[in-house]
This record gives structure tokens, C-alpha cells and sequence, in this order.
């Protein structure tokens, strides 16, 4: 199987300005990257970082055996047609049966699930419906599998239900994958709580949080997270 992760390399996580600087950003964003490659090397594949802008892995903090599994492909376009173009019968020559005998199955994995887990990833590989998909909260989709050659993605906006759709329309069959960990997607601030409370000793994305200064914010109401005064962006 080939699994994809889409990174945007030059502005991530735009979403998170608030709470984390460019260069925070960018560390965090790398670091949510190197903890799913981590995962997905010790789900048993060799991932390929859908890159847009070139990114060397050697300067991702990775052990050496997952960085030496990791490609990067660079493609400048919008997403959603960098992915289409890596999903089978696109262009790439091999023999896709309307069946989909013949097809190998693109995974495509979010940089941004910072709680991704080897286990989560093999339960999602696992599914054999034409098109798996984890849907992130919000409507968006935040890992997929593809087995079907007509299948094609649109994301941005609720995508999960447009994936449904475009399913449906191409005869692909669908399975909606229950998944805490791969459903959890790192957008908002609030997200960073997930992150705190969920995130294992080894990931890199809750070690760069705390030494960003953040920590969690227990009240009576719900958990959030805070930020030690000094270390805040302004
Ligand atoms: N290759 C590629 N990956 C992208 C692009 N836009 C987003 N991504 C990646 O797709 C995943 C989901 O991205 P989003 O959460 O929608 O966007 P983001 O850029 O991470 O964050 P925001 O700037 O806050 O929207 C993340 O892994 C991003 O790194 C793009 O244009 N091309
Ligand atoms: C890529 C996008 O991600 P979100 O912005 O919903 O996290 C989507 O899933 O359509």
C-alpha cells in the first residue's frame, strides 16, 4: 500500500496564529509530521511526504531507520489535485480493473494527526470497503484509503459528506472508520488540549507544546490549555 501525507511546508497551521508564532508553527507542524511518519513506518509502510515546497527529511526529527523509509514529493497545487494525482488510475500506467483487482491502495494520511498510533493505522489499512475513510471533526477527512480506480477527493468545507457522495456516485463502496485517534486532527487552539492530554511520552508534538510553554488549564468546567506568560508570542 502507498500512503501519502500532504504537508503544506511553507505556512502551516495558519489557524494556530493566535496562539504560536511562524517559527512555533512551523516546529510544531513539523513535529505532528515526524510523530505520523513515525507511525506510519511502524504500521509496516514507507511513507511518501506530499510536500508543497522541497523538505528534507534528515531535518525532520526522526530516528534513522523511519527517516531513511520516508520519500517527499513536491507538488505545488491546491490538495486536492496533488492527492488526485497520486490516487490509482491516474495517469500512472497500471492495470486498474473497474474491480480494482489489479490496484494497489493509496492511503492518505493527514501530517496533522498528531495522536496517530502504528495500531490506529493498521485498523484503517485493514478495512477492504473500495474507499475507508476517518472523518476528522467539523466534516473533514482526515485519513483515507482508496482501493477504487474512479474515486477522486475534494476536500475543504465538509469533506467527509462529499466523499460519501463522490462514492456513491462512482459505485465505490464506503466504510466510515471509528477512530479516536486518526479522527482527532490538530486545527484550533482547542485542539491542543487532545494533544496535552493524549499524546505519548515519545511523540515529538506534546514535547514542542510544553516547550512552548504550554500546559493544561484544569477549571470546572471544561479542560483547556494555558500558555506561562513569558513564553507567549507577544
Ligand atoms: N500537499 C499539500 N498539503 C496540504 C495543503 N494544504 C494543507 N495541506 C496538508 O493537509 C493537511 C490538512 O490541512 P489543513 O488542516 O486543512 O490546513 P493546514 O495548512 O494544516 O492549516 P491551516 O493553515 O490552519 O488551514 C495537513 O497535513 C496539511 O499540512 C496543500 O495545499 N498541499
Ligand atoms: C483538508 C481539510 O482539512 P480540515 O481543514 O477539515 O482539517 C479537509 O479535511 O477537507
Amino acid at each position: 500500500m502507498q500512503v501519502v501525507v500532504p504537508f503544506a511546508a511553507t505556512e502551516p497551521k495558519t489557524r494556530l496564529a493566535d496562539v504560536l508564532t511562524p517559527p512555533e508553527r512551523s516546529a510544531f507542524a513539523r513535529a505532528m509530521l515526524a510523530d505520523v511518519l513515525t507511525a506510519v513506518v511502524e504500521a509496516g509502510h514507507e511513507p511518501t511526504v506530499l510536500a508543497t515546497a522541497p523538505l528534507d527529511p534528515a531535518t525532520l526529527d526522526l530516528e534513522a531507520d523511519v527517516r531513511d523509509a520516508v520519500a517527499v514529493a513536491v507538488d505545488e497545487r491546491p490538495l486536492t489535485e496533488a492527492v488526485n494525482a497520486r490516487l490509482p488510475g491516474r495517469g500512472d500506467g497500471g492495470d486498474d480493473g473497474d474491480d480494482g483487482t489489479d490496484i494497489d491502495p493509496v492511503a492518505v494520511v493527514m501530517a496533522d494527526l498528531a495522536l496517530t498510533t502504528a495500531g490506529a493505522l493498521e485498523a484503517l489499512f485493514a478495512v477492504a470497503a473500495d474507499v475507508a475513510v476517518v472523518p476528522g471533526r467539523g466534516g473533514g477527512t482526515n485519513a483515507l484509503v482508496v482501493r477504487h480506480p474512479a474515486f477522486r477527493v475534494d476536500y475543504h468545507g465538509a469533506s467527509y459528506l462529499d466523499h460519501c457522495e463522490i462514492a456513491r456516485d462512482v459505485g465505490a463502496s464506503l466504510e466510515t472508520v471509528d477512530s479516536f485517534r486518526l479522527g482527532t486532527d490538530v486545527d484550533e487552539p482547542a485542539d491542543l488540549v487532545e494533544v496535552l492530554i493524549h499524546g505519548r511520552e515519545t511523540d515529538r508534538a506534546p514535547a514542542r507544546l510544553r516547550e512552548f510553554g504550554f500546559e493544561l488549564e484544569r477549571t470546572d468546567g471544561r479542560v483547556t490549555v494555558a500558555r506561562l506568560e513569558e513564553s507567549s508570542p507577544e
